[in-house]
């Protein structure tokens, strides 16, 4: 360190933290120095001055104590690590050190909705992965163990899923760079290289051990040393290093298992666009669905859609949740109405812990707590809804702690406390007698200067006289200059004004003194009391976490009830079995703006693949997902757009549609698309609900059938998944009549004379053309292309240049061209020139009779009566017959 004084320190405690930039407080101002306040001024639009600084001049950049929650966050939200410093008294003087470090993943004064994992990632091999996600703002904390050949893709996927804005990868991961690379593509957190030891084994369980208990561990079945607990005691010393005093607020450690859920990989959570389009414009699914009226609700009900799970059990709870308030309309409005009152507990609880919650923070608290009885009224009050799980729900909380708290809080608060926390006024009446005895003397002192101007008006005959206050003059008795003369003498002059004179009096300096010594005391005995039941608060963390938690799922499921009400949806019945079943089905988004046309759907143990054909926009792709979606809110506990659905319950949804996004990315469409596919493949199972959109669309033609072909027998004949796959290849639909469970269906087209309506309807057996000319003609493409191509496709459709051949070898005709035959039977493309007659139907049918008698007589011969010598004989006849 070169330079000292102010700059000097701020430089050498910018060197001793990796932080990107430092504010050390300087009195009442956070001040950022030399390079990072051009940084901050620049970014924040702040002003820059000069600060000297033991002879050479700095630039500065600053920001009033109390101001600084909302710099911090926008400088975080940029992706800045901000160190700061706070200020403390010493013997000599002040010293400052830096008590926390606000990072994305850690940063609780956040305004937004959305929630803010923190996530730490572990490999121990390519198949076993450990993560953890936290959440400062409420505490939550969740760990998982990814096991399996795919574990790679799986841990990707379930940081997708949880989306975190911060990610520290494990040791092993920090130099895989292809896996970093992956992880940004997904996700849009920020990448933190936290220290190598936080990961090991022994100090990561021992850390975890220390936040959630000795016994939480094996109470939990989670594996000492395990990687969840790597990256779990990671995560807590990273929170714990950047000091932000969250971790009480940690109360509870979550472990799930691959298997609680319905797999649903990055690639169908964008397809399906369950929370995000992918263009960036319309509505998603949960920008559908969401009515909820609180926060945290919508938060859950974000994680529910992205989260469908597989337990039967569960699901009919939140079904006969959604059912019971689906039926009691008014009562529903009413709960929604209260819930709508309620503030978000959870990040409440984080704050309280962490010492950011101000008095009206913890009003709001108690408001929510409040709310508690009144909903265990409302519930237990209604008969449906009482005999529906919603009770069980409002009585998971600890009731009778929630109504102590929120008796203390009631008692304690005053109804409308400042914003500041040291000026007093925090505190009521009545709950501490020191306090009491304080704000009395303190009352009477005001009161008796209050009293003082009448007073003395009345005692020396002064009209112009009042006692007033002032931040440089402190009390003082104003007196007209035209009466500044008849003043008594124990009255001193402090100061002379154009029209007035300033007094003061030995009381007065008396009084003014007791006034500002009971208020300093008064504003500290009442943040002690204040910090004390903040305390307490934060003690009861998990209480809060509770009640918070209970009200969001009330309030998802009321808002699945009224989605479902205000849409006609159904409940659907689930089961553990292989079958789908939807009657006027409707895709949930495109209901909402299009006069829908409701499809059916039957999937079977028999009958499990379905091949979708029909005209580009005919509606196939709607349809498909609307299937997905049906299955997917059904497994949410939603009720599902339909007039009836059985839902066979999938342990996985998979899709492969349009890759509008990684496009954008440059990167090959066909090769995104093999890519999707080939991890379908890998990880759908018979249980499992897949959806395929033109797979093989993105290369020549033979190749695309021939990926499309064998990818249909392989989910038909070895995963056995349910399958929709829509195709513009119709030779495809001929494996209806080879593959047992593969059946056909179209969606149909009206095209009576030169029109083509659209009918959206779907019905079975396969379309017998397309449409494509059509389309390009709506699309706006000029007449002369467009007549051109109708009379290419009726002279390619007369010729037959690509079809399908069955094993019974019918199916192709023509002549003089060149055929492209697909064999059924051999599943083979098979080329056929009608002059060269190498091989194909075409050239059997040119044979001359000659030939065709000498095939006829091959085909007869009985090998095990004919001699070797014999048959050399014959076949040499033949070769002379033929070669004629
Ligand atoms: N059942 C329906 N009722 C009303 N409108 C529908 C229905 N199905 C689809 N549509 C509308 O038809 C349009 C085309 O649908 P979609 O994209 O599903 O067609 P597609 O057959 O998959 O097209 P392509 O083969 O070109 O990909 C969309 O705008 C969609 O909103």
């Amino acid at each position: 360190m070169t330079e000292g004084g102010i700059v000097g320190e701020f430089l050498s405690l910018k060197e001793g933290t990796d932080a990107d930039l430092l504010a050390m407080q300087c009195g009442d101002f956070y001040e950022f120095f030399a390079d990072d306040a051009e940084l901050v001024a620049e970014e924040l639009d702040l002003r820059v001055s000069k600060k000297s600084s033991h002879g050479s001049s700095y630039p500065m950049a600053g920001v009033p104590l109390s101001e600084l929650t909302p710099y911090l966050k926008a400088l975080v939200e940029r992706g800045y690590r901000v160190a700061v410093a706070d200020q403390y008294d010493t013997e000599d003087g002040h010293a400052r050190e830096i008590t926390r470090v606000a990072t994305p993943g850690t940063l609780i004064e956040t305004t937004e909705e959305d929630a803010r994992y923190l996530a730490g990632v572990v490999r121990v091999s390519d198949e076993c992965y450990g993560l953890a996600f936290a959440e400062v703002t409420t505490g939550r904390f969740l760990v998982t163990r990814i096991e399996g050949e795919d574990a790679e893709a799986r841990a990707i996927t379930e940081c997708y899923r949880y989306d975190p804005v911060e990610i520290l990868p494990g040791p092993d991961l920090r130099e895989d760079e292809d896996f970093l690379e992956s992880l940004s593509e997904r996700t849009d957190g920020e990448v933190t290289l936290h220290e190598k030891n936080a990961f090991a084994p022994g100090a990561a369980t021992h850390r975890t051990r220390e936040q959630f208990g000795r016994e939480t561990l094996s109470s939990l079945d989670l594996e000492t040393e395990g990687p969840e607990v790597r990256a779990a005691g990671a995560v807590l010393s990273y929170v714990e290093e950047t000091g932000l005093g969250v971790l009480p607020s940690m109360t509870r450690l979550q472990p799930y298992g691959a298997d609680d859920f319905v797999s649903c990989d990055v690639t169908t959570q964008r397809n399906l666009e369950l929370t995000e389009t992918m263009t960036g414009a319309g509505r998603s699914l949960f920008g559908t669905v969401d009515h909820t009226v609180t926060s945290a609700g919508g938060r859950l009900l974000k994680e529910w859609l992205g989260r469908p799970r597989r337990s039967l059990g569960e699901l009919h709870r939140r079904q006969d949740s959604v059912g019971a308030l689906c039926e009691r309309a008014l009562a529903r409005e009413d709960l929604r109405e209260i819930l709508g009152e309620a503030y978000d507990l959870e990040r409440l609880a984080s704050r309280a812990t962490h010492g950011s919650a101000d008095a009206h923070a913890l009003l709001r608290a108690r408001d929510t707590l409040a709310l508690l009885p009144e909903v265990a009224d409302l519930i237990g009050g209604d008969d449906r809804l009482a005999e529906s799980p919603l009770s069980g729900i409002i009585e998971r909380p600890d009731c009778e702690s929630a109504a102590t708290l929120e008796k203390a809080l009631r008692e304690a608060l005053a109804e409308e406390p400042p914003k500041t926390l040291r000026e007093g006024g925090l505190i009521t009446k009545g709950y501490d007698a020191e306090l009491d005895e304080l704000v009395e003397r303190h009352e009477n002192a005001l009161a008796w200067i209050e009293e003082l101007g009448p007073r003395e008006k009345a005692d020396h005959g002064i009209t112009h006289l009042q006692v007033d206050r002032n931040k440089t003059d402190g009390y003082y008795i104003q007196v007209g200059k035209s009466e500044a003369e008849a003043v008594p003498e124990t009255y001193r002059q402090v100061k002379t004004l154009k029209n007035s004179v300033r007094f003061t009096t030995d009381a007065l300096e008396e009084r003014e003194r007791e006034v500002l010594r009971l208020e300093e005391r008064r504003g500290e005995l009442e943040y002690e009391l204040f910090c004390e039941l903040r305390e307490r608060v934060a003690d009861r963390a998990s209480l809060l976490q509770d009640v918070g938690r209970a009200i969001a799922e009330l309030d998802s499921l009321a808002s699945l009830a009224t989605h479902a009400v205000e849409n006609r949806w159904v409940r659907p019945e689930l089961e553990e079995s292989r079958a789908l079943d939807i009657e006027a089905g409707r895709h949930p988004v495109v209901e909402q703006t299009t006069e829908f046309v409701p499809n059916d759907l039957q999937l079977s143990e028999s009958r499990g693949f379905l091949i979708v054909t029909g005209p580009n926009m005919s509606g196939k792709s709607t349809y498909m997902r609307q299937v997905a979606l049906i299955v997917l809110l059904a497994q949410v506990g939603s009720f599902v757009p339909a007039e009836y659905a059985k839902i066979g319950l999938v342990d996985g949804i998979y899709t492969r549609v349009g890759a509008l996004d990684e496009l954008a990315q440059g990167r090959s469409t066909f090769m995104v698309e093999m890519q999707e596919l080939s991890n379908i493949l890998h990880s759908a199972t018979e249980d499992s609900l897949v959806i395929l959109d033109e797979v093989g669309r993105g290369t020549a033609t033979y190749d695309g059938i021939s990926i499309a072909w064998a990818t249909t027998e392989y989910l038909h004949n070895e995963i056995r998944a349910k399958t929709l796959f829509a195709t513009h290849y119709h030779e495809l639909t001929a494996l209806a009549d080879h593959l047992e469970r593969v059946a056909n269906v179209h969606v149909a087209v009206d095209d009576e004379g030169n029109d083509v309506t659209f009918l959206r309807t779907i019905r079975e057996g396969p379309t017998n053309r397309s449409y494509g000319v059509h389309v390009a003609d709506l699309a706006g493409v000029p007449d002369p292309v467009v007549s051109r191509s109708d009379e290419v496709l009726e002279r390619l459709r007369a010729e037959k240049a690509i079809e399908a051949r069955g094993e019974d070898g019918g199916g192709a005709s023509g002549s003089g061209t060149q055929q492209v035959v697909f064999d059924v039977g051999s599943g083979q493309f098979e080329t056929a020139s009608t002059d060269g007659g190498s091989s194909g139907e075409e050239a059997d049918e040119q044979l001359d009779p000659e030939t065709e008698a000498v095939l006829s007589e091959l085909s007869e011969v009985e090998l095990a009566n004919v001699s070797p010598v014999e048959l050399m004989g014959r076949v040499q006849e033949w070769q002379g017959r033929v070669r004629r």
